[in-house]
């Protein structure tokens, strides 16, 4: 929690995920990650039409992972969505959509001024990052050394 405080002074955005595993209190931080996607998908409430995918925990190895699923048919350039479940979310009192609901298990996103940004521009529009660019970079290496073996 204090960490997430301070990256909200930072402006970095929340990327933190909170979860519960075998009664346990558990927390993925994915701030500094630069190569998961998962950390890029919105919130939408539960039952809102923009909401498309479910995040699940899945016991790998006795180690718990975050996964995303589809609950409906996604079309192409479509964000992906899924419930935070954070009745209380910044972004939901400004759309007007006062959370209802809460699937209990995590706690994205209290950053109200990213929020607002985000409202202007869409997600992946925003000033880009170091990190973020250096993803792009990685990205931009996986597809030309994925080109030159085809
Ligand atoms: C896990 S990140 C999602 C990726 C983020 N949109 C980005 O481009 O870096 C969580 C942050 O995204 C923003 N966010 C997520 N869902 C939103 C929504 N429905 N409306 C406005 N902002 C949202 C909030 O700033 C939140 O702290």
């Amino acid at each position: 929690m204090q960490l997430e405080k301070e990256y909200e002074q930072e402006g970095q955005g929340s990327f933190i995920y909170f979860f519960k595993y075998r009664d346990k209190s558990c927390c993925i931080d994915a701030t500094n990650d630069i190569f998961h996607e998962g950390r890029m998908i919105n919130d939408a409430e539960n039952g809102d039409a923009k909401q498309n995918c479910v995040m699940k925990i899945v016991e790998v190895n006795q180690t718990p992972h975050l996964c995303t699923f589809a609950d409906r048919d996604i079309a192409i350039g479509e964000e992906l969505r899924y419930d935070y479940g954070v009745p209380t979310l910044p972004w939901r009192k400004i759309y007007g959509q006062p959370g209802t609901r809460t699937n209990n298990i995590n706690t994205h996103g209290r950053n109200l001024r990213t929020a607002r940004n985000q409202d202007k521009q869409p997600p992946c529009t925003r000033k880009k990052s170091m990190r973020r660019k250096e993803y792009f970079k990685y990205q931009e290496n996986i597809t030309s050394s994925q080109q030159s073996m085809e």
